[in-house]
């Protein structure tokens, strides 16, 4: 008899109105919602809980992020008149604290799901058939399912790849290392590669074309680039590694690449996207995928096959947290709440980059609106300035925003800005924008001074 008519045959263990597989943002947020209605649901979890986002994403990312903005301020301290010595940063010290939040972190999870009745199963889930998922030889069905599986880093296939790691692998890494090479041009590229240089790691950021974030706008894509090769980055421009090779008794890598060799290299990390977790039986439901491997989903989040739904990176659209989490709640209201209409719009969805300094946007690129309306159709505000933080310091960053807005009304379309502070400054802006502010609106706010945010009330 086969394993998949053995699997057929095995009896359900126990049955749930909602089954939600993956226990990380998207998963998390919809079951607990759907909890809240009194539906009797339960999460699978192949891994630890929280998913990316808490154990190898945001989380530790800000956390080191943060460690890299400390090690920035304290090349100004003594131009604000205090006399503290840069001696030595101990990596292993923030590496310990932040393995240990995160273990909180992952306890508090559990306390959640327990505290909202959701059931944890943990295991590998499977599709066995229509409304049945198999975990560790033992079968579950449901009347409603989520697949809120994520994504892995793009494996890289090239000979001697393994030597190097992804950013999973970063989260890992016990000390600093001395010479890293960072590929990619995207979040994480430009993100992990800031951290490292800031932190004292000699940096190379190895990219396909000129600039990084070449699908941002322009201002931010040629600022970015700017500023990470002021911080000191090798940005290696039209550049591809061919070959890896690792000495045995050094552990140092040797880069071969399509413009001269790289040696001596002590952290080679791949960092050029990531492809979504749906290897989980999806053809014996009838579950499609698009021509990337992401689950197809409508705008309401269903899939192709009748109650089985799916969200979050899987999904392959819009790959952040707030995003899955705001998609897992709208459902769990569509379906357990009475809210037929409820669903995420993903339209003008505010990102960060926590870049050095950090970029912030929302909305359409000039490029993308002068593809929409037509040039001719917009108007441009631009600023750009030293914020005051630097007035006294010899460090300066300087600070870049533009605004862009369709005529007549001059309806804000897209805002985006570099800058120190911009991480923090664009959710509220994101509400105006979501309101469909125009620039006159902007402009009857009163200026907040001095702050950096006040340039976006006061552009001419
Ligand atoms: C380095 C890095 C930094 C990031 N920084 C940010 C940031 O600053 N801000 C932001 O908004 N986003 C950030 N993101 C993106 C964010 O982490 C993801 O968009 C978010 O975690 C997606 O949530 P999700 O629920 O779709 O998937 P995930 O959080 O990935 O959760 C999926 C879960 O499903 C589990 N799973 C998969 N397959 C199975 C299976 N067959 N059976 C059981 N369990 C399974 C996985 O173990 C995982 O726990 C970052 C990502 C990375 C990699
Ligand atoms: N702050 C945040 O909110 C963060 C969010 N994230 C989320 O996670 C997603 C995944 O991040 P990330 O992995 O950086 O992916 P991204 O999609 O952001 O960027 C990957 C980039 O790598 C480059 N690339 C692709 N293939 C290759 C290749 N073979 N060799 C060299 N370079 C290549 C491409 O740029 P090019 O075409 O220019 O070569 C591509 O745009 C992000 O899109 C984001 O949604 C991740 C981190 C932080
Ligand atoms: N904005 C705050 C966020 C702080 C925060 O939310 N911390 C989280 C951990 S990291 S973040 C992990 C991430 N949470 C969030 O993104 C926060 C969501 C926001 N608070 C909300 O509820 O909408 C996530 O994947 N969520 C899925 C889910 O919770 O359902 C926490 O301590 N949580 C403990 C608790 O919840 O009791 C900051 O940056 O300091």
């Amino acid at each position: 008899m086969s394993a998949r008519f053995l699997s057929r045959m095995a009896p359900v263990v126990k049955h749930f109105d909602f089954l939600v597989i993956g226990g990380g943002s998207g998963g998390l947020a919809c079951a607990r919602r759907a909890a809240e209605f009194g539906v009797k649901a339960a999460i699978v979890e192949h891994g630890r809980l929280g998913g990316t986002c808490v154990n190898v994403g945001c989380v530790p990312k800000k956390i080191m992020f943060n460690t890299a903005v400390h090690a920035e301020y304290i090349h100004d301290h003594k131009d604000y008149g205090f006399d503290v010595e840069y001696k030595n940063f101990d990596w292993s010290v923030i590496k310990k604290t932040r393995d240990d939040y995160i273990k909180r972190l992952n306890g508090i999870y559990q306390r959640n799901l327990d505290g909202s009745k959701v059931e944890t199963i943990l295991g590998d889930a499977k599709f066995t058939e229509g409304n049945c998922v198999e975990v560790e030889g033992q079968k579950y069905s449901a009347e409603h399912i989520l697949i809120a599986t994520g994504g892995r880093p793009t494996p890289v296939n090239i000979p001697g790849a393994e030597h190097g790691i992804d950013s999973d692998g970063f989260f890992e890494l016990e000390s600093l290392p001395k010479k890293t090479v960072v590929v990619g041009a995207g979040y994480i590229a430009v993100e992990l590669a800031g951290i490292l240089k800031t932190l004292g790691s000699d940096v190379s950021l190895m990219i396909r074309y000129d600039k990084v974030l070449r699908n941002f706008d322009d201002m931010i894509s040629t600022a970015v680039t700017d500023e990470l090769e002021n911080i000191g980055v090798n940005l290696l421009r039209r550049t591809q590694t061919q070959s890896v090779t690792k000495d045995a008794n050094s552990g140092l890598m040797t880069l071969e690449t399509n413009s001269g060799t790289i040696p001596d290299v002590s952290c080679l990390l791949w960092a050029i996207g990531r492809v979504p977790n749906a290897e989980i039986g999806l053809d014996e439901v009838g579950v499609e995928l698009d021509g990337k491997g992401n689950i197809k989903v409508d705008e309401f989040q269903n899939t192709s096959a009748k109650n089985i739904y799916a969200l979050g990176d899987v999904c392959g659209k819009a790959l952040l947290t707030p995003v899955a989490i705001a998609a897992g709640r709208k459902l769990a209201h569509r379906l357990f709440d009475n809210k037929p209409t409820w669903r995420l719009d993903y339209e003008n969805i505010p990102t960060v980059v926590f870049s050095h300094p950090p970029v912030g946007t929302i909305g359409m690129t000039e490029a993308e609106a002068a593809a929409k309306y037509g040039a001719e159709n917009l108007k441009i505000y631009k600023s750009s300035f030293t914020p005051m933080y630097y007035a006294v310091t010899e460090r300066k960053v300087k600070c870049h925003m533009k605004l862009i807005c369709a005529l007549p009304e001059e309806k804000v379309v897209g805002l985006h800005m570099i800058g120190q502070g911009c991480d923090e400054m664009l959710q509220g802006f994101s509400v105006a924008i979501k309101m469909g502010a125009t620039k006159k609106d902007f402009d009857s706010a009163v200026a907040i001074h001095p702050t950096s945010s006040e340039e976006l009330v006061t552009m001419r």
